[in-house]
């Protein structure tokens, strides 16, 4: 019993012999010098609340608004939707998961990160005694000290060495992996996109992507990699930094330690908004970049309509946008950087004062004291970086969240197929197929369409544009799925083949062909799995009516063709693209328009070649000038989405319907044109580089002759 008593008097604040005695002074301080701090960061949710309700002039702009895509424009409303319980639900989880996977990605440097774990606690100890030996050379010199003065400037210099050989490995680890994460997350991302179908590419624009591959990402592989640095240290400071406080003076660290739950709810607050804002910073900027993008992969119509002022002024009200959006950030950071410094403020003065009465009470030694305060701005310092570490994981899940959300998009085409057959015929057969685009639900482009072309067969389909010609083409590359019916080659249903086997047997030659900006080589042998000798690539390019101009190249088949084959003519990247199609010997041959574009020499030449490589081929083929497909073995004549006449060129002449109103059209319309040009003065005529009149006279000469 008496040594409760003893115990009892020896812990009882009252008790003016304890070493646990709060005198009034101690109550005062605790709960004052929270509350002070308390009422300043009142003041200023107040004001950031205020500012944060406060709408950007550029988000009211009516013509930026028109040229803003989806999300930017909607941005409000899911802000102000997202005061909902269901929508903070799904932002919170959203938050947390895009955290984890963040991490995951990092666990394949788990070696590192250790080796970097056991610097960094290295590190932090060292520098955990320097506020010590600081306390301890001060009294040192205060009593004269000089052998303690030496010990102690010692230890300084030993423990001073240490951190910075290990602080320096440390951040060394750490961009090496941040490093390391930005490449993986650039490679998945890149991999997921390309797997992504066409309607994900119809849907997302080619800019927003490419900003999301580069900026969003970087944002987040730095972020977390300095965040997990700070927050390993900062966590193994705190640890250290508190035990010598309370070691120090337990009165002292009480009044401390009412403070730091005010930081970590600060921390929350100010991490919360610049997280929302950092989405908004990222969305903005991947805008401003598609624009960008399109603008300079569009240079020649830019420059031949003069439109480049007004690229110029819609980049700048977009850039505008995202200026605003982080300046808006820049102040949520002002505010907390301000709140902590509040903080800190209070906690010294406070600590000053209230350790000041302890001394003066003989409570405390003041050695004690000075390394109390030493540590205790350490401690400010490192709660000061939790806080950064909050903020700067924020930004980080903020800026991922688009990037896992186009990471994790399951395509709704899927090219999962595993059907090789060693007896491809290529008979294509199209079975009551329904289909409108995926973001145009309610414009259905097909009707419930049927028709077959037999092995080795040439079927043309005409139409008015827009009928749905190049959607049937689009089906059976089987870029999109039908929303009814089925198409089939050999009898098997396209998304039953494996997707390399199909795409080697089924070859399209499109009505703008795109080029790669590598050689003419590699172009040629695009997409194949192993390297064409020189002699099959050249029979490849001899079939398509390529090889003479190539040859004429200086570097021949090494001969760059630039971006999107901007260094080619028309005609040669027609034959290119080909002689691409050809070199896999495909069953199947789609021409959509593939010689529409060119003149008439340049349309002679492709279709030369094209008459030489269809033989034993199945051919489906679009075509706008009718003279193309007269001598197809079947022609379809497409309507509203509807097959409305089929048959031969003269059977459809003769029925005098669909198919001869637009060949009757076209005869109409080249001879009205053969007389304009006629009577065009000379110089005219050679300033506009229209198709020859040659090429559309034997055109209507054909025409009228099959009439
Ligand atoms: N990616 C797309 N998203 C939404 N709608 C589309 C898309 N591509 C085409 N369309 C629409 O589908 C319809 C049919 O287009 P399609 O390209 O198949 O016509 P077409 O007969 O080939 O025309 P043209 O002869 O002029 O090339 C058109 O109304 C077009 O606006």
């Amino acid at each position: 019993m008496s040594k409760f008593i003893i115990f009892y008097e020896w812990t009882n604040v009252r008790n003016p012999t304890s070493p646990y005695r709060l005198d009034r002074f101690d109550v005062l301080a605790i709960i004052s010098i929270p509350l002070l701090a308390l009422g300043g960061i009142g003041v200023w949710i107040v004001f950031f609340r205020c500012l944060y309700s406060i709408r950007t002039d550029s988000e009211r702009e009516p013509l930026l608004a028109a040229h803003t895509t989806t999300h930017l424009y909607t941005d409000e409303p899911s802000e102000s939707s997202a005061n909902t319980t269901e929508d903070i639900t799904v932002q919170i989880k959203e938050t947390t998961s895009s955290w984890w996977r963040i991490i995951e990605l990092g666990k394949k440097e788990w070696k590192y990160y250790i080796i970097a774990f056991i610097c960094l606690l290295i590190a932090a100890l060292t520098e955990m005694f320097q506020p010590y030996f600081s306390g301890h050379i001060i009294s040192s010199v205060v009593d004269n000290n000089w052998h303690n003065f030496a010990k102690n400037i010692l230890w300084y210099l030993g423990s001073s060495f240490v951190y910075v050989i290990t602080s320096g490995l440390r951040g060394f680890i750490f961009s090496m992996t941040s490093t390391n994460l930005i490449q993986r997350l650039r490679n998945k991302f890149f991999t997921a996109v390309l797997k992504q179908d066409i309607e994900f590419f119809d849907q997302n624009k080619t800019g927003e992507i490419t900003s999301r591959l580069s900026s969003d990402i970087t944002t987040v592989g730095e972020a977390i990699s300095i965040n997990l640095n700070i927050f390993l240290r900062s966590i193994v400071q705190t640890v250290g930094t508190v035990v010598m406080m309370l070691v120090l003076s337990w009165n002292l660290f009480l009044l401390v330690m009412i403070t730091g739950p005010l930081t970590c709810g600060t921390a929350k607050l100010y991490g919360d908004f610049i997280g929302k804002q950092q989405k908004k910073v990222q969305d903005a900027l991947a805008d401003a970049n598609s624009l960008a993008e399109e603008a300079i992969s569009t240079i020649r119509t830019v420059k031949s309509f003069a439109n480049e002022d007004e690229e110029v002024r819609l980049l700048r009200l977009k850039n505008d946008l995202v200026r605003k959006h982080s300046i808006r950030q820049a102040l949520y950071y002002f505010g907390y950087m301000w709140n902590g410094q509040i903080l800190i403020v209070f906690l010294n003065l406070g600590t000053l004062a209230y350790g000041g009465h302890l001394v003066m009470n003989n409570r405390l030694s003041v050695p004690s004291f000075v390394s109390f305060i030493l540590y205790q701005q350490r401690l400010g310092d490192v709660l000061d970086s939790i806080n950064g570490v909050y903020t700067g994981l924020m930004k980080a899940s903020g800026a991922s969240i688009k990037l896992f959300e186009h990471m994790d998009r399951i395509p709704k085409v899927l090219n999962n197929g595993m059907m090789k057959s060693n007896n491809f015929q290529g008979r294509i057969e199209f079975r009551n197929v329904s289909f409108a685009y995926p973001n145009r639900k309610n414009d259905p482009v097909l009707k419930n369409i049927s028709f077959t072309v037999e092995p080795g067969q040439q079927v043309a389909l005409v139409g008015p544009s827009g009928s749905g010609k190049t959607t049937c083409i689009g089906l059976l590359e089987h870029f999109y799925e039908a929303d009814q019916g089925q198409i089939l080659v050999d009898n098997i249903p396209v998304q039953e083949y494996d997707y390399k086997f199909y795409h080697e047997k089924i070859s399209l030659v499109s009505q703008e062909p795109v080029l790669h900006a590598r050689s003419i080589r590699d172009n040629i042998q695009y997409g194949l799995l192993e390297t064409k000798s020189q002699h099959e690539i050249e029979y490849a390019a001899q079939m398509a009516n390529a090889h003479s101009f190539i040859s004429q190249f200086e570097k021949k088949y090494d001969t760059e063709c630039g971006e999107r084959g901007v260094q080619m003519a028309g005609g040669q990247k027609q034959r290119i693209a080909l002689a691409r199609a050809l070199i896999r010997s495909p069953n199947v041959l789609l021409l959509d328009e593939a010689t529409s574009a060119l003149d008439a020499e340049a349309e002679s030449q492709v279709q030369e070649a094209i008459a030489r490589t269809v033989i034993g081929r199945t051919v489906l083929i679009i075509a706008h000038r009718l003279s193309t497909v007269r001598n197809a073995d079947r022609i379809l004549v497409l309507r509203h989405g509807e097959i409305v006449e089929e048959g031969t060129h003269v059977e459809l002449m003769s029925k005098r319907g669909l198919y001869y109103q637009l060949v009757k059209r076209q005869i109409e319309q080249h001879e009205a044109d053969i007389k304009g040009q006629l009577v065009e003065t000379k110089p005219t005529t050679i300033a506009v580089n229209t198709p020859s009149i040659a090429h559309r006279y034997s055109t209507s000469f054909n025409a009228k002759e099959s009439i």
